[in-house]
């Protein structure tokens, strides 16, 4: 057995990194003509479909693409017929990648019990997640919905805003960015906005308080196994086979054993804090706190895996997705002084600390999250497997256990839907002026816009979100100016494994805004 793995350890690494570069080169001297006819052109380059090969698909055409694979796919989306592109995975497997806003409803919402997580996702989470809802298909998952929806209620939310993120806010974040102005120091933004996040997730889910933005703290042990577990599960789906990292996991290798190391450490230390919790809630009867997990204890549900698995989801589904979104919103802030100063009238309007029903009430500011993340979401894609075999409504068949992912990167930047000024950050786009003079919100559906997916598996914290980044949004810019360094017409590179970053961080100065204006 272990001959065996070392084997398919030697050959299939073999195959794909030996043996493939060399058919690569020898296509490209042989076959330019191997690409297919050009379909558009912009000022800069031809976009063209990839050639599709026996055995190997259009592997070397994502390869070669490097960590553009996310722009690659969503240019191939914007230039397929009905928005909708086939790529041809090694071994015959394919995926289909779409940004119709008709196949979104369809997969979403329509056929939503035919297009599922799947076992594929699934099996390549497991390890972390467990089964927790954001890894869980049909009754585990219904279940955990229905208990999970009850927390998001607006006492929970009030409480959140006013509590949990004000205290981070002035305890910490303004300390730090005061020091940072202080000494003209630069800073990692992004670094310091999923702290933040990190910090805050943290406390609703678990009443726990990593103190991972605390200045100067070492990192806790804790987010650094879950920074490493969630980095290293999400890399699994990269391999050009799932055979790979199950080998690797099996012999307890490389990348694989540093994933062991990493969850055992999140789960003990998770379990931890369940019983502590549990101890608790014996000797206190009932809990004061607003967490989740006291939440779930109290109301009769006490399995220690089946908590523990429940707040690791909350934990990755509230980590790096904010932080993601606020990291691109400061970015697009900073090229947009005009959308600024509008942000900034609106924070002005509201008292220095603003209770709940004025962050609700932040309209151009909930428009300009939304118009940022229209750009650079947070999630760029989402796949789903198909159950059994059927046909899109862009007329693409699928068959059973394939892949179908929404691309929505691409759907933010589609002309069809968004018009000619796509490229622009406009929160108008999103806002009427009312008769006095105030703005007025005007969503689009969650078809078109699949930031926070659609259909009941809708992201359950969309409004937790809302609230955090624009309360967020209202301590920093009240007082401060954040000043990105990145050279002249340099363009942050956008890349993702769950979630979206900023490749190499976000370096920014910190002004007082005192001084600045
Ligand atoms: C800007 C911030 C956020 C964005 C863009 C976002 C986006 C998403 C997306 C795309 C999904 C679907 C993922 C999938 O099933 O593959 C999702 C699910 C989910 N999100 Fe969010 N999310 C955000 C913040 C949050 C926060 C702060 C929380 C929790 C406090 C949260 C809780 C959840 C949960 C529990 C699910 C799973 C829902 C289910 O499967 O039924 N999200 N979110």
């Amino acid at each position: 057995m272990i001959a065996m793995f070392l084997n398919l350890q030697v050959l299939v690494p073999l195959f794909f990194f030996f043996i493939l570069p060399v058919l690569f080169f020898f296509f490209l001297g042989h076959s330019s003509a191997g690409l297919k006819k050009k379909k558009e052109t912009d000022s800069r380059r031809t976009i063209t479909l990839p050639k599709t090969y026996p055995l190997i698909g259009s592997y070397l055409a994502i390869q070669a693409v490097g960590n553009r694979r996310i722009q690659w796919l969503s240019d191939m989306v914007k230039i397929s017929s009905g928005a909708t592109f086939t790529f041809h995975r090694p071994l015959g497997r394919s995926h289909v990648f779409t940004g119709n806003p008709a196949t979104v409803e369809y997969i979403l919402k329509t056929r939503f019990s035919n297009y599922q997580k799947g076992r594929t996702a699934i099996n390549i989470l497991s390890d972390f997640l467990g089964t927790g809802i954001f890894n869980a298909d049909g009754n585990t998952w219904k279940f955990q919905r229905q208990v999970a929806s009850h927390e998001f209620n607006t006492k929970s939310l009030r409480k959140f805003v006013e509590h949990v993120v004000d205290a981070e806010l002035s305890n910490r974040l303004v300390p730090i960015l005061a020091l940072a102005a202080a000494q003209g120091k630069t800073l990692d933004f992004q670094d310091i906005l999923q702290r933040f996040a990190f910090d805050n997730i943290c406390k609703i889910a678990f009443g726990f308080d990593p103190e991972y933005l605390k200045p100067s703290a070492e990192r806790s042990k804790f987010a650094k196994a879950f920074e490493e577990a969630t980095e290293i599960s999400s890399k699994r789906f990269r391999e050009p086979l799932p055979l790979i990292w199950k080998v690797k996991r099996a012999l307890n290798i490389g990348s694989e054993k540093k994933l062991r190391i990493a969850v055992k450490e999140v789960l003990e230390f998770a379990k931890h804090i369940v019983r502590e919790k549990k101890k608790e809630l014996k000797e206190k009867e009932s809990l004061e706190s607003v967490d989740m997990l006291s939440r779930f204890l109290s109301s009769g549900h006490s399995d220690e895996d089946f908590v523990t698995d429940i707040v690791i989801s909350f934990i990755l589904a509230g980590k790096d997705t904010t932080s993601a979104a606020l990291t691109w919103f400061f970015w697009l802030l900073s090229k947009n002084p005009r959308v600024e100063k509008e942000v900034l009238k609106e924070i002005m309007e509201k008292s220095e600390a603003p209770v709940y029903d004025e962050v609700k009430d932040m309209v151009y500011t909930h428009a300009a999250l939304c118009e940022s993340m229209r750009l650079y979401p947070p999630v760029p894609l989402d796949t789903k497997e198909t159950m059994n075999d059927d046909v899109l409504p862009s007329g693409t068949v699928v068959k059973k256990g394939m892949f179908v992912t929404y691309h929505v990167y691409a759907m933010g930047r589609m002309e069809s839907i968004w018009g000619e000024d796509w490229a622009e950050f406009k929160p108008e786009r999103w806002l009427e002026k009312l008769q006095t003079g105030k703005w007025n919100f005007v969503g689009r559906d969650s078809f078109t816009y699949p930031v926070f997916q659609a259909g009941p598996r809708i992201c359950l914290g969309k409004e937790m979100a809302f609230m955090q980044m624009k309360r967020l949004v209202a301590g920093i810019l009240r007082r401060f100016t954040v000043v990105p360094t990145v050279a002249k017409g340099v363009e942050p590179h956008y890349f993702a494994f769950l979630t979206s970053q900023m490749e190499g961080g976000f370096p920014v100065k910190i002004l007082e805004r005192v001084h600045s204006d």
